[in-house]
């Protein structure tokens, strides 16, 4: 039988991908791997903040930006030397002015989307818990957007977060059903935050 392969294999295997459509592409005169033109990279992290109605926010991207109108998830670019936990705890008390311990923050899925001028990486983590009610403090529109509204599309979003939402509805839906279970056990109706 197989040996089930190691994250050191992995990495060797990716990285001879790598290198041999580098090396095709170098044989076929062009610089560039696999069809593509290499795009910078860029580090975005956000976040999917949940109520215990099994509700999640957005904001919406402002005019004048590159996708504007469309809704996000809290969060933004990483600067450098910066953690990807510090930056999302630094652009949620920028953008939406609450509070958020870093500890609270839980790895939940990343997008990985080439735009026409950049390739976006962006970790997006769950958090269930902060200090204060996020406003749209940059002026932006924010709302709390039921598992059935996202899956509808009524809040239309960038290309980049389409494949995150199986994940996002998984922990609304987790989320809420904890919430309800804790609520039942005290007694309280609903499926409120306790
Ligand atoms: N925060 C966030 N950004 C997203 C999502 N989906 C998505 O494609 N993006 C893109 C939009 C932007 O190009 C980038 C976020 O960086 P940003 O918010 O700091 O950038 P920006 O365009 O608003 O501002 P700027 O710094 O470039 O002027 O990631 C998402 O769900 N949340």
């Amino acid at each position: 039988m197989a040996e089930s392969p190691t994250a050191a294999a992995w990495a060797a295997a990716a990285g001879a991908a790598q290198a041999s459509a580098l090396a095709a592409a170098q044989a076929t005169g062009s610089a560039t791997p696999a069809g593509g033109k290499p795009l910078p990279v860029v580090l975005v992290v956000a976040v999917a903040l949940l109520d215990g109605q099994g509700r999640v926010l957005l904001a919406q991207r402002p005019p004048g930006k590159k996708l504007a109108g469309l809704w996000e998830f809290p969060g933004g670019k990483v600067d450098a030397g910066e953690s990807p936990e510090a930056a999302l705890v630094r652009e949620l008390a920028e953008e939406l002015g609450i509070e958020v311990a870093p500890g609270a923050l839980t790895p939940l899925a990343f997008a990985s989307h080439a735009y026409d001028s950049f390739h976006l990486l962006m970790p997006t983590y769950g958090c269930a818990h902060w200090n204060g009610e996020p406003t749209g403090c940059e002026g932006q529109a924010v709302a709390w957007v039921t598992a059935e509204q996202l899956l509808k599309g009524a809040y239309a979003m960038p290309p980049a977060d389409e494949p995150l939402l199986p994940a996002v509805l998984a922990v609304m839906r987790a989320h809420r059903a904890a919430a309800t279970e804790r609520a039942a056990s005290l007694g309280v109706p609903g499926g409120w935050e306790i």
